[in-house]
């Protein structure tokens, strides 16, 4: 056995230990960086960036057939199913050299390729070496929660992690989950002309405002999209080509090709973490505000610490805990300024609280500000009028956004930054936006609430009665 020193262990190389791995070791800690399986992590691999590229591959086979209101002729695309998985690849293997171990040695980093366990509080086994560090950081992700749903066992079934190698084209994709993966990669095959139906235990998009979530299942459906929902599948029967799923409430849905999307698992098997004195609860590592773990010498970020899944919460987490381990600075995660986007058409973001959230804490001090997509002239061209943003306000200040429509992702990270900077609604209002985007849509929300105090107020039209006197 080979034995390490080292400031910092990092257990997983996806978007949290890489960030870690890289802002370390840029500040002159040495970094041990372990990592079992794929550079780059599910983010990489299996996640966001796969699942992005098939949406724009979905993306452009929807515009060949939707172009009659602008006077360009539909016509239906020959879809090559292969050939977009090729694209698919193509990106992941684009972005990969970023996340390489070529790359991270080339830091400075000690990239070692196993898994890693621990084998008392203080060391960890990764093959051959024993690694000592004064901070360990587990930042090993999750993976697809594959419920024990009768039957499953026996029939082939897809998960994030091989459905982008599928190259055969699904002539009837079910998607079991009406979750964020469950409706993203639904849509994408839909529009590359697959027969999708998407079962749902209890609420599509349930995480999101209901309100937008309603205006994006609508738009989803009627794309052709079978959306079911309290749908709980309970049993499944059949073999490859010819699937049923038997839900709950005695009915029975057919396709060829079946997509489990119900949701993930921390990733603590191969740790051991008794060794470490960690308990991992259910959801993932339990952690503190400064997301340590029960072992003060050890951090959890990412998904697999039991909160937010997404890359740039694993990505927030590891510049608070740089400042922790390696400044011995005070760092605490906040989850109130975190924003989300589900790529679907149209977007759904959210930042802060949603309406509900708002009103269960704030009750009647709450003011609600709209702005319809419709009242855009940049949507109106794009004829992208389908959308709502919704703002929540405290005492001028906003403590939540929620989108739905074109671009929301991008139209939602000025609210994350008003959030993240306390800033008040005359931040959003005194900026100047130009005309004409899709971003006005911000403007005029802020304008919504300012609207009435202006126009509504007598104090208002009494003083410019006596100025205009005088
Ligand atoms: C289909 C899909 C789409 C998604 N889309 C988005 C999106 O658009 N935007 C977004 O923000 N998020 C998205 N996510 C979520 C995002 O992928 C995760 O939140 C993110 O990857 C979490 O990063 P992480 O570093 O915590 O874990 P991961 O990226 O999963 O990395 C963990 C790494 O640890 C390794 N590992 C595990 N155990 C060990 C061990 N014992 N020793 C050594 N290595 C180990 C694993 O092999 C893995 O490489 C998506 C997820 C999925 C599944
Ligand atoms: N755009 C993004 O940022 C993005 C995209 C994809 C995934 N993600 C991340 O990945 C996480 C996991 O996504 P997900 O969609 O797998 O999980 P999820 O937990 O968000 O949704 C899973 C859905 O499956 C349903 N379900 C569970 N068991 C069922 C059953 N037996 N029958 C029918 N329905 C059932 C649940 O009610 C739930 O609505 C997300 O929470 C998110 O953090 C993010």
């Amino acid at each position: 056995m080979e034995r390490i020193k080292t400031d910092l262990c990092i257990i997983g190389a996806g978007s949290g230990g890489l960030s870690v791995a890289a802002g370390a070791v840029q500040m002159g800690a040495s970094v041990v960086l372990l990592e079992g399986h794929k550079m780059g992590g599910d983010c990489l691999n299996y996640g966001c960036v796969p699942s992005k590229a098939l949406i724009a591959a979905g993306k452009h086979a929807h515009a060949m057939t939707t172009g009659a209101p602008f006077g360009i002729k539909p016509v239906k695309p020959t879809v090559d199913y292969a050939a977009a998985k090729d694209h698919v690849s193509n990106v992941i293997k684009g972005i990969e050299p970023h996340d390489s171990v070529e790359r991270f040695q080339g830091l400075g980093v000690n990239v070692i390729t196993e898994f890693g366990t621990f084998i008392s509080p203080t060391e960890v086994q990764a093959g051959d070496k024993i690694i000592t560090a004064r901070r360990f950081v587990i930042a090993t992700g999750s993976s697809p929660f594959v419920p024990p749903i009768d039957g499953l066992d026996g029939v082939p079934h897809f998960t994030n992690e091989n459905i982008f190698d599928l190259r055969e084209q699904p002539d009837h994709l079910i998607v079991i989950g009406g979750g964020p993966i469950g409706m993203e990669l639904a849509q994408a095959h839909v529009r590359l002309g697959s027969k999708v139906t998407v079962l749902e235990g209890m609420k599509a998009l349930g995480k999101d405002d209901p309100e937008l979530a309603a205006i994006a299942l609508e738009r989803l459906r009627s794309e052709g999209i079978e959306i079911v929902e309290g749908a709980l599948a309970e049993k499944i029967t059949g073999g490859a080509g010819d699937i049923n799923v038997h839900t709950k409430d005695g009915k029975t849905y057919s396709g060829t090709h079946l997509l489990m999307a119900v949701g993930r698992k921390p990733n603590v098997d191969k740790l051991d973490l008794e060794q470490a004195g960690i308990k991992p609860t259910r959801g993932g590592i339990k952690v503190d505000a400064s997301l340590k773990t029960t072992n003060k010498r050890v951090y959890a970020i990412g998904d697999v610490a039991a909160g937010l899944q997404f890359t740039h919460v694993a990505g927030y987490h590891a510049g608070v805990i740089i400042k922790s381990a390696l400044f011995g600075l005070p760092s605490k995660a906040k989850t109130d300024h975190i924003p989300w986007a589900t790529y679907i058409d149209p977007e759904m973001a959210q930042v802060g609280l949603t309406e509900e959230q708002a009103r269960e804490k704030h009750g009647d001090k709450l003011e609600v500000v709209r702005f319809e997509y419709a009242e855009n002239d940049r949507a109106r061209a794009e004829l992208a009028t389908t959308g709502l943003i919704k703002v929540m306000v405290i005492k001028g200040r906003p403590v939540g956004a929620s989108i739905v429509g074109a671009q929301a992702g991008e139209l939602i990270q000025i609210w994350a930054l008003a959030l993240a900077n306390n800033l008040k609604m005359s931040a959003i209002a005194n900026m100047v936006a130009p005309y004409p985007t899709l971003g006005e849509v911000n403007k005029r929300a802020a304008g919504a609430y300012f609207g009435p105090r202006l126009f509504d107020s007598t104090m208002v039209k009494r003083i410019v009665g006596l100025v205009q006197r005088f």
